[in-house]
């Protein structure tokens, strides 16, 4: 398999507190893999160090076989649980700084996506609902051309409708020759856009499956398992 994300044995401590212990997996091209775990469990530490906000306190992350640093950052599209945007922009500015600042950003398919995320370019974003700042911040995110995607939660906290209407904006204009790495603990509503899934538990990697598989061997849906596998916590 030619592998678009490597991470290999990577620990992350803060202070005296271990919060990923000896993580490895492999994700190929063309997939889009849920990164699933409850509150807490590492989601956003894991995505900060592949994207090269954090640094490992042990391990390493290649990204197409680049190592994490400046050079990787031109592969990876991060949209983070908080919005990088500012308040006082308007969405056009958003797209005018996301421009300036990265060399593979497609501004008209930014204009496509805002049209069917029934976005205005000239509203401001302090006027945004939390779904309508979701659609935003995704459809920043995924107008660049890279090879890995990651979205932090990009469904947390906004209602049915909303949700749906990301994840069709997701299917709808995602590249099929790059991955998507989501993070979320919403699972049954994202679950089938997923061809695989990693639980993360206190840390550590406990399962990383294809999702055909996994349905077929355990005889149930993701959320399912997932909520078997995280009932202590
Ligand atoms: N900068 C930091 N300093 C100290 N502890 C941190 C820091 N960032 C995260 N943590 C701790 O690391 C653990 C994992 O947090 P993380 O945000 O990665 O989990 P998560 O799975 O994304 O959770 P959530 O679903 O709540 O966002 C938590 O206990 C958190 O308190």
């Amino acid at each position: 398999m030619d592998s678009i994300l490597q991470v290999r044995q990577v620990s992350k401590t803060y202070g005296s507190r271990q919060v990923l212990h000896n993580v490895s997996f492999e994700l190929g091209p063309g997939k889009i893999a849920g990164l699933l775990g409850s509150n807490g469990s590492g989601k956003s530490t894991m995505m900060k160090l592949i994207a090269g906000l954090a640094q490992p306190s042990a391990g390493s992350i290649s990204v197409l076989d680049t190592p994490v640093g400046e050079e990787s950052k031109l592969l990876v599209s991060f949209m983070p649980d908080r919005p990088l945007t500012e308040k006082w922009m308007k969405v056009g500015d958003a797209l005018k700084f996301m421009r300036d600042f990265y060399p593979d950003f497609d501004p008209e398919k930014a204009r496509r996506m805002l049209d069917f995320m029934t976005l205005s370019e000239k509203s401001k974003i302090s006027s945004l609902s939390k779904g309508m700042n979701e659609r935003l911040q995704l459809t920043l995110a995924l107008s660049r051309r890279a090879r890995l995607y990651m979205l932090d939660e990009p469904i947390g906290g906004v209602d049915p409708v909303a949700r749906t209407k990301i994840l069709n904006a997701l299917m709808e204009f995602y590249e099929e020759d790059s991955t998507i790495l989501i993070s979320t603990h919403l699972v049954s509503d994202i679950e089938r856009i997923f061809d695989e899934v990693i639980f993360i538990k206190e840390g550590e990697i406990i399962l990383h499956s294809d999702v055909e598989e996994l349905r077929l061997q355990r005889g149930k849906s993701i959320d399912e398992l997932f909520r078997e596998v995280y009932a202590e916590c």
